[in-house]
């Protein structure tokens, strides 16, 4: 299987801290931001400016999940601000094809997010509109929850569809993803790999991402 990337999710990183704890992961291929309003899900964390500042601080690509409601509205101001991947839920968008477009026209990645129980099948004739697709692994809102592996047939299905695509779709998965866990999803076909505490929660969280790398491929 092709091999791709870690991206460590800062939500499980010290907040008042965030230009040091960026220093803390240079191995990583992105770093992922979670973006959460309080109405999408049930937690809030942090917005544009912030993401914006983030964006001019960081040694390494940022990528965006944006946990939040009419993304058709928000998004686009973050592939402005510089973002390289800009990941919306499909169960939020109203224009899913319209959004990617505007995404892709700012410079940046489009990508769409499923929450465990939103199904892929809807979605696939969307792929030539997308860079990625995001499985989520948990239910989105919270770092450090236990990774579902009722998720694995889906991300089966998603990756099966994007190689018969032929189309160079990302697939990543976010929530959960351990030393334990990153195989299964690597197997079932997952190339973008998030993980929060598995890699802020180590006293060295570039090791912790060399270790992830090395259990994704084994
Ligand atoms: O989007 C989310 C949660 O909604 C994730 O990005 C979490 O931040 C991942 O954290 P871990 O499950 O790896 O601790
Ligand atoms: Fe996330």
């Amino acid at each position: 299987m092709a091999q791709c990337c870690i991206n460590p999710s800062i939500l499980s990183a010290d907040f008042v801290n965030l230009e040091a704890e960026l220093r803390r992961i240079g191995g990583a291929d992105a770093v992922h931001v979670d973006v959460m309003d309080n109405h999408f899900v049930p937690n809030l964390t942090i917005g544009l400016p912030v993401v914006a500042r983030i964006q001019k601080v960081s040694p390494v690509p940022l990528d965006a999940h944006l946990m939040i409601a009419d993304p058709d509205r928000w998004a686009p101001a973050y592939a402005e601000a510089g973002v390289a991947s800009v990941t919306f839920h499909a169960e939020a968008a109203a224009a899913p094809v319209r959004l990617a477009r505007e995404l892709r026209a700012r410079g940046a990645k489009a990508g769409m997010a499923l929450k465990p129980a939103t199904a892929i099948e809807p979605y696939l004739d969307l792929l030539p509109e997308m860079d990625m697709l995001l499985i989520m692994t948990v239910e989105p809102g919270f770092g450090g929850q236990a990774f579902l592996d009722v998720t694995l047939p889906k991300i089966r299905r998603a990756a099966d569809a994007v190689a018969g695509s032929g189309l160079p779709v990302a697939i990543q998965v976010d929530g959960g993803i351990t030393e334990e866990t990153i195989g299964r999803a690597a197997e079932a076909g997952a190339t973008v790999f998030v993980a929060g505490s598995a890699v802020y929660g180590t006293e060295d969280p570039n090791e912790a991402i060399a270790r992830l790398r090395a259990a994704a491929a084994r």
